[in-house]
């Protein structure tokens, strides 16, 4: 299968701190590759080399086999095919925006053309209705949602432009557990229905388990262990991993 997004060997220093330590891994086109570690353990840090908050002090990453940082500048190019969902909707959603400028922001990046036609209100509407919000939704502001509708505004807006590839940073962590579950089927259903590769970042070895197909174990910056989630969480070869498996209630201890 054809890769989509490839990390070669990146690390990243804070000061005398290596927080992420010569990490590689490929995604397929496709597939939800999982990142799991505890906290601390560098997740948000490669999340922020790959979305080009942080250049990485080494290594490559390449998103369509197109490098995107280039001597410390992160090219921007492909970005409409690139978005994000992070874990708390509470303060990843502009609280004086209505959900319309939230969610057609990212248009911006793309040539006029195509923020026309995808900001048209026909498209809005069918967006909203598709993770399952209201028309009515789309001129109200952030606080009048719960948390579960929030993360489907945040997911609305990661669909707007079309994207290949979205990196789902604890997209559910700070929801109630019934709404976890929610939308973690919506980003099944939409991954079926528009071919969607994700990076899901997680500290939950049950929603991992449920969401991804292959996943890396990340331990203070290294990537102890990378298999199918069948190997992962059936063979663990690293104890690391044996340890995250058994803090899993109901989980046999290997
Ligand atoms: N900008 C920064 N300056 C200094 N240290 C940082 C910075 N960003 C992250 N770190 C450190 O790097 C390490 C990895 O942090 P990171 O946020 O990537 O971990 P994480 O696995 O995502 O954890 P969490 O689940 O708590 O978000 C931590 O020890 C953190 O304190």
């Amino acid at each position: 299968m054809e890769t989509l997004l490839q990390i070669q060997n990146i690390s990243k220093v804070f000061g005398n701190f290596q927080a992420v330590n010569n990490v590689s891994f490929k995604l397929k086109k496709g597939e939800t590759f999982g990142l799991v570690g505890e906290s601390g353990s560098g997740k948000t840090t490669i999340a922020n080399m790959i979305i080009g908050i942080h250049a990485p002090a080494d290594g490559k990453i390449k998103f369509q086999n197109q490098s995107l940082w280039e001597r410390g500048k992160y090219n921007r190019k492909e970005h409409g095919k690139m978005q994000i969902v992070f874990q708390d909707p509470q303060s990843s959603l502009d609280p004086r925006m209505t959900v319309r400028k939230i969610i057609t922001e990212p248009l911006f990046i793309l040539p006029s053309s195509i923020k026309k036609y995808k900001s048209k209100e026909e498209n809005l509407v069918n967006l909203m209705k598709r993770v399952g919000l209201q028309e009515e939704h789309l001129d109200r502001n952030p606080h009048e949602f719960s948390g579960g509708q929030r993360q489907r505004i945040a997911i609305a807006r990661a669909l707007i432009t079309d994207p290949e590839f979205i990196l789902l940073d604890e997209p559910t962590s700070a929801l109630d557990v019934s709404v976890q579950a929610q939308v973690l089927n919506l980003l099944k259903d939409l991954q079926q229905e528009k071919g969607l590769t994700y990076l899901f970042i997680s500290h939950n070895m049950s929603v991992i388990r449920y969401m991804c197909n292959r996943v890396g174990v990340l331990y203070k910056g290294n990537i102890v262990e990378i298999g199918t989630t069948k190997d992962i969480f059936e063979s663990p070869k690293h104890p690391y991993t044996k340890k995250l498996l058994s803090s899993i209630p109901g989980m046999q201890k290997n």
